[in-house]
């Protein structure tokens, strides 16, 4: 039987963990709090996942040597920009064949590393057991056990596939690739477009908008996408346009919500404090854009985000800035 152990029980580590008990893995979740950790053991985590039912095969532990003693596969679910520093605890206890799952959507603040670089490098974990799972997979949708699919990403096949087979479930459809790359920036990308689309909504605005700032944003993404390596049909696919639809148009989406609340006038900071999980965009829109601007690639609905959470502008002057641009190609 896998034995798979997962870091951080916030609402898709948890949601994950309960994926891979389903599929018949031995899983173990690491919580930081003990009170967590006794109710995940005893099917329940009421403060990221009110109301569902965890399988009775899932323990929770505090114990983070106890949760990836001889685990085959190791899911990292926690705040991107906390990943680095988690790693310096957590890095000399995951065995040296498993294979190190990255469930985040972020990019590092300072470095612009993806998240697989980062376990790569903090963690010392070779390129071949990296493994990126992304797709529209909003936390408690999947706990519900309402049918989704995702992507599996590895430069191994046969640790992607090691990793698909620990989490494939009737209502969990995981599919293969070799393009980390693409996946992690269709899902890094999407939390910030989210973003102007939940400022959209905060606003009034329609349909019409809304489409046209997902649409553009793809637009951003396969640019962004080209200029790092990415395959083009990646960002067509489920970590791609597949997310982007499912965060944009979701009220369950944290992004989106942070972005209403922007528009209503609350602050970051304030927003931040009361919404009590991470919504990567509003850090990894700057992180971002510093890669866009490193490799010459024109990003103006993630500079937009930028400057509103840098409290720059207000989103009503961030669309009239955008529509306000000089007319261009659509393929440019
Ligand atoms: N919630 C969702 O629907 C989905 C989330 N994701 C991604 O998964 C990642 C994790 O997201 P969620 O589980 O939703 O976040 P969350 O905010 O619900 O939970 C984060 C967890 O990390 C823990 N944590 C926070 N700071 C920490 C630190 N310094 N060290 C160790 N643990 C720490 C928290 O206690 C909590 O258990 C994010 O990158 C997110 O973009 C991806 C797909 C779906
Ligand atoms: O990544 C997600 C769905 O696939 C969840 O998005 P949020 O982090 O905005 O809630």
């Amino acid at each position: 039987m896998t034995r798979a152990a997962v870091v951080g029980s916030g609402s898709w580590g948890t949601a994950f963990a309960a994926t891979m008990a389903h599929a018949g893995t031995d899983v173990v979740l690491w919580a930081r709090r003990p009170e967590l950790a006794a109710q995940v053991s005893a099917g329940r985590n009421d403060d990221y996942l009110p109301g569902v039912e965890l399988p009775p095969g899932l323990r929770g532990t505090t114990d983070v040597a106890e949760a990836l003693d001889e685990a085959d596969v190791v899911v990292f679910a926690v705040p991107s920009q906390t990943l680095r520093a988690g790693l310096a605890q957590w890095a000399g206890l995951v065995p040296p064949d498993a294979a190190v799952v990255s469930l985040m959507k972020g990019v590092e603040l300072g470095t612009t590393k993806r998240m697989s670089e980062v376990i790569a490098e903090a963690g010392d974990v070779e390129p071949e057991r990296i493994v990126v799972v992304s797709g529209p997979n909003l936390a408690r949708e999947i706990a519900l056990r309402q049918p989704a699919a995702s992507v599996v990403a590895c430069v191994d096949e046969l640790m992607a596939e090691r990793v698909a087979d620990a989490c494939v479930t009737p209502w969990f459809r995981p599919y293969t690739n070799d393009d980390v790359v693409g996946v992690e920036l269709g899902g890094a990308v999407k939390n910030v477009v989210a973003l102007a689309v939940g400022m959209a909504e905060g606003m009034g605005l329609g349909d019409n908008t809304k489409a046209s700032l997902i649409t553009r944003g793809l637009a951003e993404t396969s640019r962004l996408g080209a200029a790092l390596g990415a395959e083009p049909t990646t960002l067509m696919g489920l970590a791609g346009v597949g997310d982007l639809i499912a965060t944009c148009m979701s009220s369950l989406s944290r992004n989106h919500t942070f972005g209403v609340e922007l528009a209503r006038g609350r602050t970051v900071e304030e927003i931040g404090a009361s919404l009590h999980q991470v919504a990567e965009g509003v850090k990894s829109c700057e992180s971002i854009a510093q890669l866009a601007a490193e490799h010459g690639v024109d990003m103006p609905i993630v500079g937009a985000v930028v400057a509103v959470v840098r409290g720059r502008v207000t989103p009503q002057h961030m669309v009239g800035a955008l529509m306000g641009r000089s007319l261009k190609s659509e393929a440019d």
